[in-house]
């Protein structure tokens, strides 16, 4: 647990963090997308290739919208430096809690974004620390918002930094913001099944988050698994690639928000089955591992519009 005496929350809400910018070329798309499973189980699939090829002459390749999620990794403290005043934390037991996206427009298939980075939250659980950080990336050459990203990270035995009988908490956002959702307890409007390949995160971290949690065995098991885990965020494209194909026939452009909370660990090789509910223009959503029979993933998508063919 943290020294309550060191914790000062003014130091802490100013506390500037690092804004690097974030470059991507259609080379980047491709290979994100095939590390969260595009055009995995066939390879010419025609709701997917156009991620990966410049299918039927098309001038460029689409974009997951999943793929922002990616700008928002460079900013996340790693434990080394004392990350926000008086919270210090063992970076090997950092897990992601949550992310949510909002697109502002389609994501294109090259560009150089400039960061804007704040504290979007911190809470004290006790056993644990929830640190929130708020990403809004601009295209330097437009100076237009493209997205913005808010990345929960659950740091496991961090917390105890505040009074127990009062526990800081601060959030500079909407609860009904809020990745928590309700199941329907009705029939999901669709269901969709894909299998991650035991190499899906060695595959998965060539885009950027090179953690050896999600590598290296000795890593994994200090950090509390049997084994290497998957990428939160790849489990967020597996559930979203899902909806795409399933209720917005294929079209990525249709998705304008994303929101999803990591319920448990992921093994790489494990089956992922997303059901999904709709709700007017959301979709709500939850995904589980097959073979363990549990839910890892539950949030929500909105759409900016319904597929004509629904
Ligand atoms: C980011 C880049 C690095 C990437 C790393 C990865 O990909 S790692 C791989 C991907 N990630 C994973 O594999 C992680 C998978 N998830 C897990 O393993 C677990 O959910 C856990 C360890 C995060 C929390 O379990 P637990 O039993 O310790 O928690 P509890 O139920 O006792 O609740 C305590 C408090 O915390 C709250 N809270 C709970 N969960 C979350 C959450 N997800 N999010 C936010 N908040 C959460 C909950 O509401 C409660 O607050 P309240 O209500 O008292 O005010």
């Amino acid at each position: 647990m943290a020294d309550s005496s060191s914790f000062d929350p003014q130091r802490l809400l100013s506390h500037k963090f690092p804004e690097p910018d974030f470059n991507y070329t259609e080379r980047d798309a491709a290979l994100y997308a095939l590390g969260i499973g595009a055009c995995g189980q066939d390879a010419t699939d025609s709701d997917e290739l156009k991620y990966v090829y410049h299918e039927k002459g098309q001038q460029f390749i689409q974009v997951l919208p999943t793929f922002a999620a990616l700008i928002s990794l460079g900013s996340l403290p790693n434990g080394s430096d004392v990350p926000v005043p008086g919270l210090e934390f063992d970076p090997r037991l950092l897990l992601h809690g949550q992310q949510h996206i909002e697109i502002y427009k389609p994501l294109p298939s090259k560009a150089s974004l400039r960061n804007e980075v704040s504290l979007a939250g911190l809470h004290d659980k006790g056993k644990a620390a929830i640190l929130e950080l708020e990403t809004r990336s601009y295209e330097k050459e437009s100076g237009e918002l493209l997205c913005m990203n808010r990345m929960t990270v659950y740091l496991r035995g961090a917390g105890g930094f505040s009074n127990p009988s009062r526990p800081f908490s601060y959030s500079n956002y909407s609860t009904n913001q809020s990745s928590v959702v309700r199941i329907p307890k009705s029939q999901p409007f669709a269901v969709f099944e894909d299998c991650t390949q035991p190499s899906q995160a060695l595959l998965y971290r060539l885009s950027g988050d090179y953690n050896s949690l999600h590598a290296d065995p000795m890593v994994a098991k200090v950090a509390g698994f049997s084994r290497p885990i998957l990428h939160g965020l790849c489990t967020l494209g597996y559930a979203v690639r899902a909806i795409i194909k399933s209720v917005c026939k294929g079209d990525p452009t249709m998705v304008k928000g994303i929101c999803g909370r990591f319920l448990l660990h992921v093994y790489p090789g494990e089956t992922l089955v997303t059901e999904m509910w709709l709700e007017d223009l959301r979709v709500i959503y939850q995904t589980s591992v097959k073979e363990r029979n549990r839910s890892v993933l539950s949030g929500y998508v909105d759409l900016r519009r319904l597929a004509s063919s629904l």
